[in-house]
């Protein structure tokens, strides 16, 4: 199971998370109490040393601003969020990085190719820690290959969320946090723990 630890902050918790089994590991560069900005993302992408696939992540920028902030910390891939057209997902894609599409789980276009190499299903509101129904989830695996589940994971809850809904792969910020923004590395420890079980 592909395991993304989302919204890292401190060289500590990168580490954690590497050594934890983590297989991707995420900034967040847009408003976020997650937030750091494209300089301190780029000393986080040094930590990991190319150990994990290292993932900015955006929401309300435009391509350009995706494009310069990726540059200037050195993201591996990058994960949009908001609402975007199938011609601002071609351009996302000449940026040259993996590209990550983050959709709410009731998205009209959930099922359709636009491009990306990963889908990551979410609930609506990125990095609030909501919880939902998984399950409704269950049917995508065949149409879509690959795909990231996140929204409300925690070490309780991931393994029956990841039978219910079947992904390749599963995403988590605030289930790894005791308060936002703020991470643990026993709580990494124990997510990585129940994922990969
Ligand atoms: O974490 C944030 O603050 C954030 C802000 C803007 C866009 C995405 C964000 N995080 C992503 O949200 C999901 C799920 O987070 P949670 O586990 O429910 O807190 C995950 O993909 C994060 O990458």
């Amino acid at each position: 199971m592909f395991a993304k630890i989302c919204g890292l902050r401190e060289a500590r918790h990168v580490t954690a998370a590497i050594d934890a089994g983590a297989d991707a590991v995420g900034f967040v560069l847009t408003a976020s109490p997650r937030f750091v900005t494209a300089s301190e993302a780029r000393e986080l992408v040094g930590i990991a040393d190319a150990r994990a696939l290292t993932v900015g992540v955006f929401r309300h920028e435009t391509v350009d601003e995706v494009a310069r902030l990726a540059d200037a910390s050195g993201v591996a891939a990058i994960q949009v969020h908001g609402k975007r057209t199938r011609a601002e997902m071609s351009k996302l894609e000449q940026i040259g990085r993996t590209l990550i599409r983050a959709v709410p789980f009731d998205d009209p276009s959930l099922e359709e190719d636009w491009g990306e190499n990963l889908l990551l299903v979410d609930a609506p509101r990125p990095g609030s820690g909501e919880a939902w129904d998984y399950a409704a989830m269950s049917g995508l695996s065949e149409a879509r290959g690959r795909w990231l589940l996140a929204g409300g994971l925690t070490a309780g809850n991931v393994a029956a969320a990841v039978t219910a809904a079947k992904p390749y792969g599963v995403d988590v910020s605030s289930g790894v946090e005791t308060a936002p923004g703020v991470k643990s590395t026993e709580l990494i420890r124990a997510f990585l723990a129940a994922a990969k079980a």
